[in-house]
């Protein structure tokens, strides 16, 4: 069996990673500038890990700003095979309350940032998002979260809003009501989406902090109650970790075909790619560039 390292993202209201052995932070740079912060590294059980602050310690980059590309490109680099990325969101159920945990397997990307992609002119690459989640990684970390007694929702479509503001009442109602959304962040868009084309196993735990906007008991979400949740969700998401890392020790599995995503995913032609790029692409894209 391949060899499996769990890489973790951390998001709001998490920014560390308790009892991790041989623990160390350690700097990455990548050609894609650097990320969010250090790498906290270490081994949680038998299981090797890496974990990143997706917003850096002390909360300092907005969602909107983030060094996505770099924050894989950097897990990658680490020996990642596996990522958990950890969020908080809005709920657009009644029964997917604060405090619930939402395993996340489809996505509706509403945001407009750049660098959504490593491929770009001199090396176009399509892979498939059909499904953007690792169901073994999925299905593993439901496992995880129901041990730490939080109220598990397996599956479920996360809106990736553009913020940093929350939603207006009209597009928390059209999410919700014509969309079929279930959950709603900032920031799982375009991680997916590049955990996919750096061909690594993907999965989303989304913490459920408020009801966005459109609940009628409850007001308009505010960071202010969103932060009264994000402590205990942050207890119970690092609980869940360290369970799934005991999980991961005996292997996942995988019928997404994560790790052969760019098997036949680069359309540029050998002799028409930039030679700068390819070379930027060696961590995501080095299996199959040579
Ligand atoms: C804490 S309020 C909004 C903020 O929280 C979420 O961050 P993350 O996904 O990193 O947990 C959301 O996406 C916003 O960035
Ligand atoms: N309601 C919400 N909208 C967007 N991102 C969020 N993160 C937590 N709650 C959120």
């Amino acid at each position: 069996m391949a060899a499996v390292k769990l890489g973790v993202i951390g998001g709001s209201g998490v920014y560390d990673i308790e009892g991790l052995e041989e623990a160390s932070w350690v700097t990455v740079s990548t050609p894609w500038g650097d990320p969010s912060d250090q790498v906290l590294t270490g081994r949680l059980g038998g299981t090797p890990l890496a974990f990143l602050p997706r917003h850096g310690r002390g909360h300092v980059h907005s969602p909107s700003d983030l060094p996505y590309r770099a924050n894989i490109d950097a897990l990658k680099q680490l020996g990642v095979t596996h990522v958990l990325s950890v969020s908080a969101c809005g709920s657009f159920r009644e029964e997917m309350a604060p405090g619930d945990f939402v395993l996340v397997d489809q996505f509706i990307d509403r945001t407009i940032r750049g660098g959504k992609s490593f491929f770009t002119a001199g090396c176009v690459a399509h892979v498939s998002l059909a499904h953007p989640i690792c169901a073994e990684l999925a299905a593993l970390a439901a496992r995880a979260a129901r041990g730490t007694g939080v109220r598990v929702h397996e599956g479920g479509t996360y809106l990736a809003m553009e913020g940093p503001q929350f939603s207006s009442l009209a597009e928390s109602h059209m999410y919700r009501d014509h969309w079929g959304a279930d959950v709603i962040g900032m920031t799982n868009m375009p991680e997916a989406k590049l955990a996919r084309e750096a061909e690594l196993h993907y999965a989303s735990l989304a913490m459920v902090t408020d009801y966005d906007s459109w609940h009628p008991d409850h007001g308009e979400v505010d960071v202010t109650a969103i932060r009264k949740v994000l402590a205990a969700n942050g207890a119970n998401a690092r609980a869940t970790v360290a369970a799934l890392a005991g999980l991961l020790e005996a292997g996942a599995g995988c019928s997404t075909g994560c790790a052969e995503a760019l098997d036949y995913a680069i359309l540029t032609a050998p002799e028409k790619r930039d030679p700068a790029l390819v070379a930027k692409l060696a961590t995501v894209a080095g299996r199959v560039l040579g």
